[in-house]
């Protein structure tokens, strides 16, 4: 019996792009993706909450946690640590789940390593004119945040060729559903449905 095999998504994009909208968005509709809670020393935002936007810890419990090896990934980003849970997603792999993460470029780049056929989706802003009256607009971060997410951003912008598929945040509702077509078509790919459904297929094969 062929062990049914998930995808790895990992989703990036600059901050204010929409990538928690999107996601939200795509989770709503296809609830067997499994998204990843990850670690972080940020500070929780007005409305997030504890095990469902991240697990809040403590810097010195994060450095902690690097020793110990409980991280498949983590970066600093901004100044805070951000790690996604090793023992998470061995579980979920083994269960055959489809996972999605929601990490940044540098996040990326190692499970890129760690894994064959991860799946790299980056959200683009229209611009970055659009991108600052989005981050303004959320009003969750400060002028200097906001004048250092404008200039990742213009570096995060320049990497996007490097990635499996862009979508651009610029109408909403178009935006969230190709996300959700590149779950599905990838889910229909050839390749992985003949390894998903071998058994199945020779079976129908043989049958003739
Ligand atoms: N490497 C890595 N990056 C992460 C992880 N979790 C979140 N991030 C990234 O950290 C950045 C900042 O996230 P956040 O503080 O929530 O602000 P956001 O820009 O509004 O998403 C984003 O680029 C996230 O994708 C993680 O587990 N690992
Ligand atoms: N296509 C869009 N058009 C206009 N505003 C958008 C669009 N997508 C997202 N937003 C808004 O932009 C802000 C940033 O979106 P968010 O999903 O928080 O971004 P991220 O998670 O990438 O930082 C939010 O206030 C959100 O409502």
């Amino acid at each position: 019996m062929v062990q049914p095999s998930g995808n790895i998504y990992i989703v990036i994009a600059p901050s204010g792009a929409g990538k928690t909208t999107l996601v939200s968005a795509l989770l709503a509709v296809d609830p067997a993706v499994q998204l990843s809670v990850s670690y972080t020393t940020r500070a929780p935002r007005e409305g997030e909450v504890e095990g469902t936007h991240y697990h809040f810890v403590g810097r010195e419990q994060f450095l902690a946690m690097i020793e110990a090896g409980d991280f498949l990934e983590y970066a600093e980003v901004y100044g805070n640590y951000y790690g996604t849970s090793a023992a998470w997603l061995r579980e979920k792999l083994a269960e055959g789940r489809d996972i999605l993460l929601e990490i940044d470029w540098q996040g990326a780049e190692q499970v890129r390593r760690l894994f064959d056929g991860v799946i790299t989706i980056f959200i683009a802003p229209p611009s970055i004119n659009e991108l600052e009256r989005r981050l303004r607009g959320r009003a969750t971060d400060s002028e200097e945040v906001i004048q250092r997410r404008l200039a990742e951003a213009r570096s995060e912008v320049d990497r996007a060729a490097l990635y499996d598929y862009i979508v651009v945040n610029d109408d909403i509702e178009r935006a969230k559903q190709d996300l959700i077509s590149i779950i599905r078509a990838e889910r229909l790919h050839g390749t992985k449905q003949m390894l998903r459904y071998r058994d199945a297929l020779s079976r129908m094969g043989s049958q003739g």
